[in-house]
């Protein structure tokens, strides 16, 4: 009987099938094709704008084909954590990984949250091992983590006791109304304690980082005085350990803040990354890893049950690298003004990949297989050792550094192997963890190139995850209810572009860099229809200068007195496939519960953010692939946890702009446009014997205004709700420079 429980899949895979949406997908293909055959086919006129728009339409098209590809074979993943908790005893540890950079821009309430809620985990505490990295090497946040650790001796219990769900305190305080009669009067008491002892935690946090108590560098504190940010040694530091390997206790909680020197690279997020999976091989070389950004919370405290029955499942988790968790927020905008909020790209999208080679790695909430990131292929495991006989070590060497003790671990993490709960002991490897977090350490191994997380792009995450499916690996969504985790997406338009434009300079990179989704299935395993959903990420820079181009081209034929659509039946063919386009995308919005306005605000933030800063991040890749400028990693602001938990002050969002050049593009197109509708109404435009502009032409620009009236308020607006001067100036002679140009 036990041994055929233990038979039984830990989850199953379950693909969905939507037949009304395959009719849509393949008529608006059809339109496309019907729109570029015309093209060809019609005697018009082969002038430089037709070939453009038909080169424009070409793209849309094939970008139509990378969708429809990836969300045609949409699954689910089932898991059934009762046959695992069969199993307590073997299961398997798992280090958890949470990344920070700046104690300004992510203030270290926000982090000790995200450890509160790891720390509070169901899962055997002797499994668990903690690690937060600091970009920032702030002893603020040190302070907040050492705080926090004070404070998770009372929570954790707490939260176990009355399995609380949301074990982010500033969260559960937040939301959750406890005076209800059904509560008992001992939980009550301990509840008032609880929320007393948080509110001390933040305040305490609170008045050190805003310095209104001094932190004295002393004693735990010392090695922080004489650091900066961007200059200082490597900082190890074991605030909490589970010594005697107690499976109800507290993980082990390790802070690290990397060595930095001047002057030298230390790649981001991904050099971060690297160096808590290398200092963790060190400490507890769990085969698994969890890693979450500082602005994410666990929102459901099994999910690291949920994430096992996938990757520990004999059969077909064996060749599952990692496992993607979708990236879901809490206190969004009422519907989504920014478009940046993703929904229904993780449930078509990401779900479409999951049916294919499985979902994109996209950089947090995602569990991984060390040996995976180390560079093992999955043909390579056989039942739980490795197959090909052992690298030497002198080759580990090579690729891994030059840390006997790290190499030794590695090997092991190879061999399916680990350490056993006895040998744990965090702080006698600090010594070891020290050296493999240095500066130099990673200097001529393989770390960055072909293992670990990979370098050279901003977006690390996904040439990450294309390494690793290059090798043949697959990869799962696991989506449990309640969500697995929760975080707070950027709340304003500054902070929308500066993440847009990172993420489509850093993708461009990726595409055209050797990690690319075409190398990966001309030279490596990736499977044909992956590797073309990879596309729809990889293309977001390139989808903007194309959108630019199409966006530019009404307008030309508008002051031109031209034509780039049919006239006559022909132009219903544009007319039909905006209006069945938008149609169908409503639709897909109402049937996952999202509003027409959430709609229409997505769909307006989709021309916004792709004619202004995907054009803008592909412009700053090319000059990075130029060798020019490099590209730097902006870091996203992330709001406090205030009082107002709801968001709900008054610039929640409204529009704010400044001098950033996203704006500067944004406003010369509107500026163009209004210009052309000024000399149509005012019948400037200039009479030839041709075929004059038309019907056509005219929607296209009045729907691009349309969506820029929030740029088109912005012209009049005042102070940072409105666009600032220089910026409108600068728009001015650009689109002064188009019109004259057009002119000619
Ligand atoms: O030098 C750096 C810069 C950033 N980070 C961390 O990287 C994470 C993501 O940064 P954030 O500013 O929050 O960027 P987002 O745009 O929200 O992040 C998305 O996009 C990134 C790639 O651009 C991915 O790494 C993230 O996982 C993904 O959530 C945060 O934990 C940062 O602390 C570092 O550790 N070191
Ligand atoms: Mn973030």
């Amino acid at each position: 009987m036990a041994n055929q429980e233990h038979d039984l899949p830990l989850y199953e895979k379950v693909w969905l099938n939507h037949p009304f949406q395959r009719v849509m997908d393949s008529f608006i293909l059809l339109l496309l094709l019907l729109l570029l055959s015309y093209r060809v086919f019609s005697s018009n006129n082969f002038t430089i704008p037709w070939f453009l728009a038909f080169i424009c339409e070409s793209w849309f098209t094939f970008t139509w084909i990378v969708i429809l590809n990836s969300k045609w074979s949409p699954a689910v993943t089932i898991t059934h954590l009762d046959r695992l908790l069969l199993r307590v005893p073997e299961l398997p540890r798992v280090d958890l990984f949470v990344t920070t950079a700046d104690p300004v821009l992510e203030p270290p309430i926000i982090t000790a949250n995200t450890v509160l809620s790891l720390l509070a985990l169901d899962y055997p505490t002797n499994k668990l091992a903690c690690y937060v990295s600091d970009d920032g090497c702030s002893p603020f946040t040190f302070y907040a983590l050492l705080q926090a650790s004070k404070f998770a001796m009372f929570w954790v219990p707490f939260c176990k006791k009355y399995k609380i769900q949301i074990r982010a305190p500033f969260r559960y305080f937040s939301n959750v109304a406890t005076t209800k009669s059904e509560h008992s009067l001992e939980f009550k008491q301990e509840w008032s304690r609880m929320k007393d002892m948080y509110d001390n935690l933040s305040r305490k946090i609170q008045h050190v980082t805003s310095k209104q108590i001094p932190l004295q560098l002393d004693g735990e504190f010392a090695v922080f005085s004489n650091t900066e940010q961007r200059i200082h040694p490597t900082i190890i530091k074991v605030i909490l350990e589970n010594k005697d390997g107690i499976s109800d206790g507290l993980p082990h909680l390790i802070y690290v803040s990397r060595e930095k020197k001047q002057h030298q690279t230390h790649n981001y997020k991904a050099g971060a990354m690297n160096v808590l999976t290398r200092v963790s091989g060190l400490m507890t070389n769990a085969p698994f890893m969890l890693n979450l950004d500082c602005d994410m919370f666990v929102n459901n405290p099994t999910i690291v049950q949920h994430g096992m029955c996938i990757l520990i499942d004999s059969n077909s988790g064996k060749d599952v690298a990692f496992v993607q968790c979708f990236q879901q927020f809490y206190d969004g905008i009422k519907d989504d003004p920014f478009g940046n909020q993703w929904v229904t790209a993780f449930e078509y999208v990401i779900r479409g990949m999951a049916g294919l080679q499985g979902p994109y790695y996209a950089g947090t909430n995602a569990f991984h297989r060390r040996n995976a990131i180390y560079g093992l292929y999955p043909d390579e495991i056989i039942e739980s050792g490795r197959k090909e006989g052992k690298l030497g070590e002198k080759i580990l060497i090579q690729q891994f550094g030059s840390s006997k003790e790290f190499v030794k671990s590695a090997d092991l993490a190879f061999d399916g192997k680990t350490y056993s709960s006895n040998d744990i002991s965090p702080s006698d490897s600090v010594e070891a963890a020290i050296k493999v977090a240095e500066c130099d350490y990673e200097r001529g191994t393989c770390w960055g190139k072909k293992i670990g997380w990979l370098y050279g792009s901003i977006s690390e995450d996904v040439p990450t995850g294309l390494n690793i499916h290059r090798r043949g690996w697959r990869s799962e969504c696991c989506t449990p209810d309640p969500i697995a985790f929760s975080g707070c997406a950027p709340r304003g338009l500054l902070s929308t572009m500066i993440q847009q434009k990172r993420w489509a300079s850093g993708l461009t990179v990726v595409f055209f860099g050797k990690h690319s989704p075409l190398m990966g299935m001309l030279f490596g395993k990736i499977q044909f229809r992956a590797g073309l959903s990879y596309f729809w990420l990889t293309n977001w820079g390139l989808r903007g200068v194309f959108e630019v181009c199409y966006a530019a081209l009404p307008t030309y034929c508008i002051l031109t007195n031209t034509n780039i659509f049919p006239k006559g039946p022909g132009l219903w063919i544009p007319i039909a496939l905006l209006v069945i386009y938008n149609v169908y995308t409503l639709l897909e919005y109402l049937k996952i519960g999202l509003s027409v306005r959430n709609w229409w605000n997505n769909q307006r933030m989709s021309i916004i953010r792709t004619t202004t800063a995907w054009f803008i991040g592909f412009l700053s890749a090319m000059l990075k692939l130029s060798g020019i400028s490099d590209t730097v990693f902006e870091i996203t602001e992330k709001e406090p946890p205030t009082s107002d938990a709801g968001g709900n002050n008054e610039d929640a969002g409204r529009f704010m702009f400044d001098e950033s050049p996203v704006f500067v593009v944004g406003t010369t197109i509107l500026l163009v446009n209004l210009t052309a509708m000024l000399v149509k109404i005012l019948e400037l435009q200039p009479t030839h014997g041709g075929d004059g502009c038309g019907l056509g032409e005219f929607i296209s620009s009045m729907y691009l205004i349309v969506c820029y009236i929030p740029y088109l308020k912005g012209l009049f607006g005042r102070g940072k709700y409105g666009i600032p001067l220089s910026t409108i100036c600068k728009s001015g002679i650009f689109a002064f420079l188009f019109v004259h140009f057009c002119r000619k």
